[in-house]
């Protein structure tokens, strides 16, 4: 093999879109991995963090067919923000503006309360980006999914119901952008006894 030609050349007969975003799709999982490596889910096996950006990225990518590169490492993202000392500054200079815009489109002010975060979210929603949408709505759904398999440690039922019920508020604000994402989001919220709030007019643009 000819290791003085050029890398790329490789990759003839691949369509350009594939061969110039999966190293860059790469670096986002890089990135994401060593921000996030200290971190824990709130299951009882406390699984890696990463596991979540990962599979909000899979959802996209496997179950919704998106192949946006934006959209895509945006949501392998997503978290590094709200929940590691990552700035929105180095997203931007790292991986360019319009991806971390959506991440900060997806990133709640942690400097505010709780249940006003919460509130926030069912307000913003519907007016969020395109990709921002997709990407929220991947969130929700790999979030909704745990909680049904099981519960965080110390999470009561109440508490559980409670998150169920504000997501399906939100979710509602991000019908219409992909009809896979709101057929597995509607899936969800059937289960849950929660489709006429999923549905509700009021939630959505
Ligand atoms: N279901 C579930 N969630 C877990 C687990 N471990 C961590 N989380 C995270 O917890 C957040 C939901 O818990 P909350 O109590 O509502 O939020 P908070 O920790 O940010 O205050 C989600 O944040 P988020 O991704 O920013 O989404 P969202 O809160 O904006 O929906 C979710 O990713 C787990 O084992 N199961
Ligand atoms: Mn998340």
């Amino acid at each position: 093999m000819d290791r003085s030609a050029p890398v790329l050349s490789a990759n003839q007969g691949i369509d350009d879109v594939e061969v110039g975003s999966l190293p860059r799709l790469l670096e986002a999982v890089n990135f994401a991995a060593e921000k996030h490596k200290c971190q824990r889910r709130k299951d009882p096996e406390a699984t890696p963090y990463i596991n979540h950006p990962i599979g909000v990225a899979r959802i996209l990518s496997s179950e919704a067919g998106v192949s946006d590169t934006i959209a895509l490492e945006a949501a392998i993202l997503h978290d590094t923000v709200e929940d590691t000392d990552t700035s929105f500054e180095e997203l931007e200079t790292v991986f360019g503006r319009p991806v971390a815009q959506v991440v900060q489109e997806c990133s709640d002010d942690k400097l505010l309360p709780a249940a006003e975060r919460k509130r926030i979210q069912i307000l913003h929603t519907p007016h969020a980006s395109v990709r921002a949408k997709l990407v929220k709505s991947a969130d929700k759904i790999y979030n909704l999914r745990d909680l049904e398999r099981v519960h965080p440690v110390g999470w009561t039922r109440d508490r559980v119901d409670a998150y169920f019920l504000w997501s399906a508020q939100v979710c509602s604000g991000l019908r219409g952008v992909n009809a896979n994402l709101d057929r597995l989001m509607a899936e969800i919220f059937d289960r849950q006894g929660l489709t006429k709030v999923y549905l509700a007019a009021e939630n959505s643009a």
